[in-house]
């Protein structure tokens, strides 16, 4: 087994099945077993779960996010109140995100070499800006096991110039977080951007694994390219990734998803999928996702998926949680989130089983064959 140590963060690759990874990671509050999925908690809290329930779900890491969390209640508070950790009453690793994504997702942000202004403004009427050193600056404060670079994610589609500048642009903006990320007991992790276009991943993949950091990611995908070209960009971009290092794809997604990108070498995902879904009544199970608020589960006394034990597969019915989610109950969100957690978790928990058995690609077949069935 294969252990690399940089800074605050120790991976240790722990086998392979074909280019499917196994692998461990460990930072100051904890270790995470991967093939991972971290759920997002984007203002300090995974919407709909307790830090209690959070853990019986198997998470071992959530994520919160810079812009968020500097709108609310601010960086200087939560380092007041010791920190992330103790602020939202999870012991386990955590993640932030850099803002950069919020770049893309929001509307009239204004980009300049400097960093991002936000149309959002704050009590006060202050404008919201972030640059590299800002969002260091706050991820610091914050206190997470690992923090991301701010970096430039571009919308789908994107004409090939100004995916080009973003590459570009991105690394002078790593330069500038590595140079501004002092906090020994944080692992600063890079992002690899590039778009749509085979030739720029290629390209930002070299200029980002020549800063020397404890993990990268793969950016600028799941924003609307579809599943294939996602997959195409991770065949053109995992290539020129350092093995010894974990490799994290961002806002990555559907369980489809994540069997096909561990089967390329991912080793980590987050996505707000599992936890938005369930509060809109959309379950997910062995035979894929269904909308158990649909009239058709009025009376089916049958658990969301058979084969879970999560509590409310334990202890509710299909028609039960259709009357909650039909009448907005907070209870209807709170057994939803848990359940669709739990299921992504199982099945984090059974990719990581057939990487060491080495039959993956055997479950990647059959996973995709039962949970993609038309029949539904
Ligand atoms: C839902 N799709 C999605 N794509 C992303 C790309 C980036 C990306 O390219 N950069 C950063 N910093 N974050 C991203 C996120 C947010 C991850 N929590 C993404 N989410």
């Amino acid at each position: 087994m294969a252990s690399t140590t940089t800074g605050p963060l120790s991976f240790d690759l722990k086998g392979t099945d074909g280019r499917a990874r196994r692998g461990r990671v460990t930072v100051p509050h904890g270790v995470i077993q991967t093939p991972a999925f971290m759920p997002v908690g984007t203002r300090a809290t995974v919407k709909g779960l307790m830090p209690r329930d959070l853990k019986a779900t198997g998470s071992e890491i959530c994520l919160a996010n810079t812009y968020h969390m500097d709108i609310s209640p601010g960086p200087k508070i939560v380092k007041k109140m010791g920190g992330l950790h103790e602020f939202m009453g999870w012991d386990k690793p955590i993640l932030t995100d850099s803002g950069g994504y919020q770049v893309f997702s929001l509307p009239k942000t204004q980009l300049d070499e400097e960093g991002v202004t936000f149309r959002f403004e704050k009590k006060g009427g202050k404008k919201v800006k972030l640059t590299p050193e800002r969002s260091m600056q706050i991820q610091q404060d914050l206190g997470a096991d690992i923090a991301m670079a701010f970096d430039v994610c571009v919308p789908y589609p994107c004409d090939y110039k100004n995916a080009q500048d973003a590459v570009y642009r991105t690394i002078r903006w790593l330069e500038r977080c590595k140079e501004a990320h002092t906090r020994p007991d944080q692992a600063l992790f890079g992002i690899v951007q590039g778009s749509s276009y085979a030739d720029l991943r290629g390209l930002s993949a070299q200029l980002t694994m020549g800063i020397d950091l404890p993990g990268y990611a793969i950016g600028g995908l799941s924003v609307g390219e579809g599943h294939s070209i996602m997959m195409a960009m991770i065949d053109c971009t995992e290539p020129s990734m350092v093995k010894e290092k974990p490799r994290y794809l961002m806002g990555v997604g559907y369980p489809e998803d994540i069997v096909e990108a561990v089967a390329r070498g991912v080793d980590m995902f987050d996505c707000v999928i599992p936890t938005r879904y369930a509060r809109s009544g959309v379950a997910f199970a062995r035979h894929g996702r269904f909308r158990v608020s649909n009239a058709r589960y009025k009376t089916d006394k049958y658990p969301l998926d058979t084969n879970c034990s999560c509590y409310t597969c334990k202890n509710f019915t299909r028609a039960y949680l259709n009357h909650l989610i039909n009448t907005n109950e907070i209870l209807g969100s709170a057994l939803m989130t848990l359940h669709n957690v739990t299921f992504y978790q199982d099945l984090m928990r059974t990719i990581r089983t057939a990487i060491e058995e080495k039959n993956f690609e055997k479950f990647r077949v059959s996973f995709l064959q039962e949970y993609l069935a038309e029949d539904k």
